[in-house]
């Protein structure tokens, strides 16, 4: 396996921004606190506490509804440009719709962290939706498979400009759509976890979900940009995928993977409709399948030029790196989106591992993915919105994490200067240890890490602080740096 050279002493370029990223349902508690509502993750750890390690939930986690004062601190003594964090709708929108009241409380909640973040110099990144779907909309309206949602998310959008968007000049609509629509609705690794619909439920979801995303795009874009003057796009996430040869079947089996994972959502956005690749091989598979219409569902005209364009940057959450080799395509059966992309996935054993199953340290990824994503979407700005490495908690001196940022952001300035791509900012994954999802607190992502088993929560910078805070004073990785 390759590995990376020398760390790279160049300086990351003057106005490059550095920042760390968290989420609502990961850091905040107050599960029910002060008249938010129930989403749909309170209500799959209240009810299937067996899916969650531990039985744990985010009820509590950091408590961060409480102590946000201290979050902003620590964020003040790092030193990070931005802050990027993301918006409980159920705690703004308790029912999930407008009319059902806005929860003046969750408002104040996020008026706060905005006040202590300009008063202290930090540049907020909102995400208005991290996963936590208020619970009614699941439970009334279907959620992602429906398309109602469509337009009780533009509200929700709507709202967040209003309230909000005078003081922020970075939005990102959705976290992950592959995440939310693969993972809730076809592996049943997240939240709703429905997984009795394989092949179809996750490409329903995909499908509301861009066309959610284009409606909050056209309102920002049109109602409130031209006086807010911000940026709005979504996040969208991707492993690098290697092909397992230079045999021509595995290069592109590689790129079809990126393709069926990246390109999902951000062909549509960029490029307009869904890859070829997937219109081909969904439509052929759903045919001999005996479905009368293919089970990615089609745009008309219309929407493919309404989605075509909704994105002023490309946000990029990189971890990790796959080798990808060709295979016989699966036999016809149950649909799933495996079968339809039918490609070999493995990794190098040489690869240093994580806390987390699918997390393995392959830093020459995050230039390769830079690079793919310059090359396949017109070389947009690309801001790396999520990079970060898990240990199983109680290492404080986190040499582990030291080196994965320093090797990934080695391999990011590669791509800055040697392939010129535009990258405008990091922004590492995460500010604290926090709910990892159905990990629960087995899985330590945080810079600072979090005493879970203390009411307090206390926050303890981990040896990666000290790390974080030398490269955002010096801009560079290592202690010689040249310009
Ligand atoms: O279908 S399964 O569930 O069997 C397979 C899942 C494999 N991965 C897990 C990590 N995720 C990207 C990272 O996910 C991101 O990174 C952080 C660390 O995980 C999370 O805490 C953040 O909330 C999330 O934005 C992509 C999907």
């Amino acid at each position: 396996s390759q590995t990376t050279l020398a760390v790279d002493n160049r300086k990351f370029p003057a106005g490059f921004k550095f920042g760390v990223a968290t989420a609502s349902y990961q850091i905040e508690g107050g599960w029910d606190e002060d008249g938010k509502g129930e989403n749909i993750w309170d209500h799959l750890t209240h009810v299937s506490p067996d899916l969650i390690n531990h039985q744990s939930n985010g009820d509590i986690s950091c408590d961060s509804y409480h102590k946000y004062k201290t979050d902003v601190a620590l964020l003040k003594e790092l030193g990070v440009d931005f802050y990027r964090f993301s918006l409980s709708w159920s705690r703004i929108l308790p029912t999930g719709y407008i009319d059902g009241g806005i929860n003046e409380p969750g408002v104040a909640y996020y008026e706060n962290i905005l006040d202590l973040l300009e008063e202290n110099g930090i540049e907020p990144m909102i995400t208005l939706y991290h996963w936590d779907l208020p619970q009614p909309l699941h439970e009334n309206v279907g959620g992602w498979l429906n398309e109602t949602t469509v337009d009780i998310f533009a509200n929700y959008a709507r709202l967040a400009f209003d309230l909000f968007g005078d003081r922020v000049k970075y939005w990102v609509t959705f976290n992950e759509p592959l995440s939310i629509c693969q993972q809730g609705y076809e592996t049943g690794g997240k939240a709703p976890a429905i997984s009795d619909n394989p092949g179809v439920d996750l490409y329903i979801c995909g499908h509301m979900v861009l066309k959610s995303h284009a409606a909050a795009y056209h309102i920002y874009d049109k109602e409130y940009k031209p006086k807010q003057k911000g940026k709005i796009s979504i996040v969208i996430n991707t492993n690098w995928a290697e092909p397992g040869s230079d045999d021509a079947k595995d290069v592109e089996a590689a790129e079809r993977t990126l393709q069926f994972r990246f390109g999902w959502f951000a062909n549509p956005i960029v490029h307009g409709n869904y890859p070829q690749v997937m219109i081909d091989r969904i439509g052929n598979r759903s045919v001999q399948e005996g479905f009368t219409q293919s089970r990615l569902p089609q745009f008309t005209d219309e929407e493919v030029e309404s989605i075509k364009g909704t994105y002023d940057y490309i946000g990029l959450n990189h971890y990790s790196t796959s080798l990808i080799k060709w295979r016989e395509d699966i036999e016809i059966g149950e649909p799933s989106s495996s079968k339809d992309m039918s490609v070999q996935e493995s990794i190098d054993f040489s690869w240093e591992t994580s806390a987390s199953y699918w997390l393995f340290v392959v830093p020459w990824g995050m230039r390769k993915i830079s690079k793919w994503v310059k090359d396949t979407y017109n070389n947009p700005e690309i801001i790396i919105t999520e990079n970060g490495y898990s240990d199983a908690g109680g290492i404080l001196d986190d040499d582990r994490r030291i080196n994965y940022i320093r090797e990934y952001l080695s391999s990011l300035l590669e791509a800055i200067y040697d392939d010129e791509v535009n990258v405008t900012g990091y922004t590492a994954w995460s500010l604290m240890d926090n709910f990892e999802w159905f990990r629960g607190y087995a899985e330590k992502f945080g810079l600072y890490s979090v005493n879970f088993t203390d009411p307090e929560r206390p926050r303890t910078p981990k040896a990666s602080v000290d790390y974080y805070k030398s490269i955002l004073t010096t801009r560079c990785l290592v202690e010689e740096c040249t310009e």
